[in-house]
């Protein structure tokens, strides 16, 4: 038989299905953590009588109203798919909301159990719910249940044996299910529910703290959540876990791993002696070995930076910078959870993209894992380092004002892809009430980093080692596979792959095979566009090729480039606000679910890319020389040729909105 558990956002449906499980699937404190429907056997020590039963978790709801889209996928299930049973679960310490969609369930005609959640907090609280009338009045089973404490559930599991099959009378008839009751009928019909609701709070619980009167919570909530006070204050936080992650703990724990795999390379490096093909010394050492490397170096970076935002998120701070910065983020067509993937994409943009799952609105989400790759995640540090140090004597502005620039960059392209993608009135999902502040548990913390790292590697990995040992053929072999000969670097795959491409960026300043080479090897991991530059300008001795920085003569390898600083700056924005890595592009595939998306997005981050460095090398060009750059006017055809269709794409969408507002008059 199978069991669908329901409930209010945040009540505690997915720590519960956990719990007669035995599964691991995400919770948060936050609303709108389940997203997508999750199916699991109840453990067979719970269910006597060794009966199968199968629970299914969904994605929270308030209402089983036929004009509430965001809650499809709750309501689709229970009205289609016939549960045998449902769990409703209901947060104790919040009943008058939970229970009208209680009610709404109830009329469903299949049973319903309901489980009294969180009752762990209800002494804390002084309330006390009386479970025997409430269940009277309901007219069905009502457990007190702890899914933490893993309290109730035997009970709970005992009901729900007891009831399925049968069937259900509802305590207030609202029509939930009359498909012809038109929206006013309806919402009148409702009103009604609200006040049968308060009417059952109001026999059955007896508070003795009264809900509107402020707490300590609220006066904290008044600092932290203040719209103005609240950004300043997110900023510092995040300063805070950024420095612990990238710069201490993060750095150290990936210098110990790396340290490892060096030893690694070293033992199989001799142990293969010189006679094994070059073929395959490639591939294991540079592809594999190597790829692993890659990888450990920054995964402590990323991991840390989860472990942290999970502590924060289980505190209940994450809701209240959703909230603060919804405030704002609505404004250029974000939601308030936006901010959470553009601060993990900071770390890696994988996982990054992989957190917009959580924003409910369809477009908003796309927009959100659009957009994020455009933060400078931890694999561009190196290129960024390199320019730097290489073309701009270290100057600590290069590294900052590239985050900065990248904000720039994602505020004016969600106003842009608002513009070309935006349906109608905008509505706003975001009613999410804040969850209470507690101590986070360290353990819950490490679990949501190991599922989230599993997560991230499960994805990247492959790509990442694949890509990797394909790079390194590329640049070692020429057409007829021959080793390619030192200082004869133009005649390799990849210099002849990038040399019609590098036409294409005379414009931006940097028409050489060897940048676009980099640039090439860069999407397939950004972590690679240093290591290629040093191989295909024969520089490899002026850069640690374990740290991948500059170790010296940062004159020289300007003059062997051959840029100018503005070309440098050009070429590197390039790199970071260009198309991510195929990894991050598969990620973004996941999680956008079109393919129109998919395509839209790359070809808009190409074009952002282009455009923006153009302008930087062109204007920076004819200001520090009186002269504009070489290409200057085939480029200027492209960049409006871009822009030309932007603005088309966003025309064509104010005439499609224009005519259905017309339609619907
Ligand atoms: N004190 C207490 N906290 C609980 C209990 N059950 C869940 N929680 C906490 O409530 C929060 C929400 O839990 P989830 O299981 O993610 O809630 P959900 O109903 O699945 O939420 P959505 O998927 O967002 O709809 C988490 O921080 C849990 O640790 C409980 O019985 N007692
Ligand atoms: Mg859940």
């Amino acid at each position: 038989m199978r069991i669908a558990l329901t409930g209010n956002p945040n009540s505690g449906k997915t720590t519960l299905f956990n719990a007669i499980t035995g599964k691991v699937e995400k919770v948060g404190n936050w609303a709108g953590v389940t997203v997508e429907k999750k199916e699991g056997d109840v453990k067979k020590d719970l269910v006597a009588s060794g009966m199968h039963i199968r629970a299914v978790d969904l994605p929270g709801a308030y209402s089983m109203s036929p004009y509430s889209s965001e809650e499809s996928i709750t309501s689709n299930f229970v009205k289609n798919e016939n549960p045998d049973a449902i769990i409703n679960i209901v947060d104790a310490t919040n009943l008058n909301r939970s229970l009208l969609l209680t009610t709404q369930l109830m009329e469903l005609n299949i049973p319903v159990v309901v489980a009294l959640n969180k009752s762990d907090l209800l002494r804390k609280k002084e309330i006390e719910i009386d479970t025997r009338e409430l269940s009277k009045m309901l007219g069905c089973p009502v457990v007190e249940t702890s899914s933490v404490k893993g309290t109730g559930l035997m009970e709970l599991m005992e009901h729900v044996k007891n009831v399925s099959g049968k069937g259900q009378t509802a305590p207030f008839e609202g029509g939930i299910t009359d498909e012809s009751m038109n929206k006013d009928a309806f919402e009148a019909r409702e009103r009604e529910r609200y006040a049968f609701v308060d009417h059952l709070v109001k026999i059955t619980e007896n508070r003795k703290v009264e809900s509107n009167r402020l707490t300590k919570q609220d006066t904290f909530d008044r600092i932290i959540a203040h719209k103005v006070w609240g950004i300043p204050i997110f900023a510092a936080v995040i300063y805070l876990v950024f420095s612990i992650s990238q710069n201490y703990l993060g750095p150290f724990l990936a210098d110990f791993f790396v340290g490892w795999i060096d030893g690694l390379y070293a033992l199989v490096e001799g142990w293969m002696g010189e006679q094994v093909s070059p073929l395959l010394r490639t591939l294991l050492l540079d592809g594999i070995i190597g790829g692993v490397g890659a990888l450990v170096g920054f995964l402590p970076l990323i991991m840390v930076l989860f472990f942290f935002l999970a502590l924060l998120e289980d505190s209940g701070y994450m809701a209240r910078v959703a909230v603060v910065m919804d405030r704002h983020l609505k404004k250029v067509g974000l939601s308030g959870k936006s901010i959470i993937p553009m601060v993990i994409g900071t770390g890696c943009a994988i996982p990054g993209i992989m957190a917009t799952r959580t924003i409910r609105d369809e477009r908003q989400r796309r927009t959100t894992a659009m957009l994020t790759p455009f933060m400078p995640c931890g694999a561009k540090l190196p290129v960024i380092a390199l320019f730097s140090g290489v073309f701009f004597k270290n100057a600590a502005w290069i590294g900052t004002s590239m985050y900065f620039i990248g904000i720039a960059i994602i505020i004016v392209s969600a106003l842009i892809v608002r513009k070309i993608t935006k349906v109608g009135p905008e509505r706003s999902y975001f009613i999410m009430e804040l969850p209470e502040y507690r101590w986070p548990s360290v353990k819950r913390a490490f679990f949501s980093m190991m599922s989230r790292a599993k997560e991230f590697l499960t994805k990247a990995a492959t790509i990442i080692l694949i890509s990797n040992v394909t790079v390194q053929i590329m640049q070692m072999f020429t057409w007829n596979f021959q080793l390619v000969e030192e200082g004869m670097e133009s005649t390799s795959i990849l210099a002849s792959i990038a040399n019609p491409i590098a036409f294409l960026l005379i414009p931006l300043g940097f028409g050489a095979w060897q940048l676009a080479a980099a640039a090439i090897t860069g999407f397939i991991a950004k972590e690679n566009v240093v290591g290629t530059l040093a191989v295909v300008y024969g520089i490899s001795n002026f850069i640690d090729p374990e740290e991948l920085v500059l170790v010296s003569g940062a004159n020289d390898v300007a003059s062997v480039m051959g840029l100018t600083s503005v070309a440098a700056l050009s070429y590197l924005m390039f790199n970071l606000f260009s198309p991510p890595c195929f990894a991050a592009i598969g990620a973004m595939n996941a999680e956008m679910g079109s393919k129109k998306w998919l395509w839209g997005g790359i070809g808009f981050q190409l074009g952002m890319g282009y455009t923006v460095s153009y302008f930087v090398y062109q204007i920076g060009t004819r200001i520090t020389t009186g002269a504009f750059g070489e290409g200057a006017l085939p480029g200027l055809m492209a960049v409006a040729l871009i822009v030309g269709f932007i603005i088309y794409l966003m025309q064509r969408n104010e005439e499609k909105m224009y005519q259905t507002a017309k339609e619907m008059i």
